[in-house]
């Protein structure tokens, strides 16, 4: 089992939601979260001094509905959106809007697979084929006929989905901003995701001197991860 080589007061712990927190459900809206994770969430933000975040391609108001209160800071939309501490306003950066043809096409897309879903974020969004996967083809000949990067996007293969994600905003920035700020500020992070947008955050972690972790790589599931973090949750796995 991976072992912390410093003490709590040292660390501040940074977590992916989807895929890491919680198992993948067949729906974003459909997730469980286990029982008994807020309990060790919030064990772990106090003895982290509060330096507990969520870093997560979701919007922030979901975090805040699946885990109330839980996490000091989140980060949302792989880091478009960042709430660094409870009382705070949620920030954005300044960045173009989907045009409202691609939002309709991909929508008119969905009217005919049903199961499969346009999920509209502040700058991006999502297209969802888990419940119709017959939907990916014409999802994928749709997105193909765009050019992101001319309109300040890129396209990113999801789980079961294909997302529209602004440039130059990543889970490594999100990392970045939040470790500048108090409680996190002046400790080292520890970084824990699941997907190809987790390795940003991974490598910040890492360049941060701190530590940054996959699944399956480092952990070979959610659920060993989980049972490692409830571990630490009461005082094990931790460096002197
Ligand atoms: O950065 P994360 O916290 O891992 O969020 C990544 C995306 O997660 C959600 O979609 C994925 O999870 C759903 C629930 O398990 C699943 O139904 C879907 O197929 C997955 O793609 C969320 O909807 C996205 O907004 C996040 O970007």
């Amino acid at each position: 089992m991976i072992q912390i080589p410093f003490p709590p007061s040292k660390a501040a712990i940074l977590l992916d939601f989807d895929g890491t927190l919680v198992d993948i459900a067949p729906t974003p809206e459909s997730v469980v979260v286990p029982p008994g994770l807020a309990d060790d969430l919030l064990r772990l933000k106090d003895m982290l001094g509060g330096a507990l975040a969520i870093v997560t391609g979701r919007p922030i108001a979901q975090i805040d509905h699946f885990l109330p209160g839980i996490p000091h800071a989140v980060a949302g939309e792989h880091g478009v959106a960042v709430r660094t501490s409870p009382e705070k306003d949620i920030t954005h950066p300044t960045l173009p809007s989907v045009p409202a043809d691609w939002l309709q096409k991909a929508e008119d897309i969905v009217s005919l697979h049903p199961g499969a879903s346009v999920e509209r974020k502040k700058a991006g969004m999502v297209l969802h084929y888990r419940q119709a996967p017959e939907a990916e083809t014409a999802f994928r000949a749709l997105t193909e006929q765009w050019s992101p990067e001319a309109g300040g996007f890129r396209l990113q293969d999801a789980h079961m989905a294909i997302e529209l994600r602004p440039l130059g905003v990543d889970k490594g920035g999100a990392v970045r901003e939040l470790m500048s700020e108090n409680p996190f500020r002046g400790r080292l992070p520890l970084f824990v995701g699941d997907d190809v947008t987790d390795m940003d955050g991974v490598r910040a972690a890492r360049q941060m001197g701190g530590a940054g972790w996959l699944i399956p790589d480092d952990f070979p599931d959610a659920v060993t991860f989980r049972r490692w973090l409830h571990d630490l949750s009461e005082g094990h796995g931790w460096g002197a």
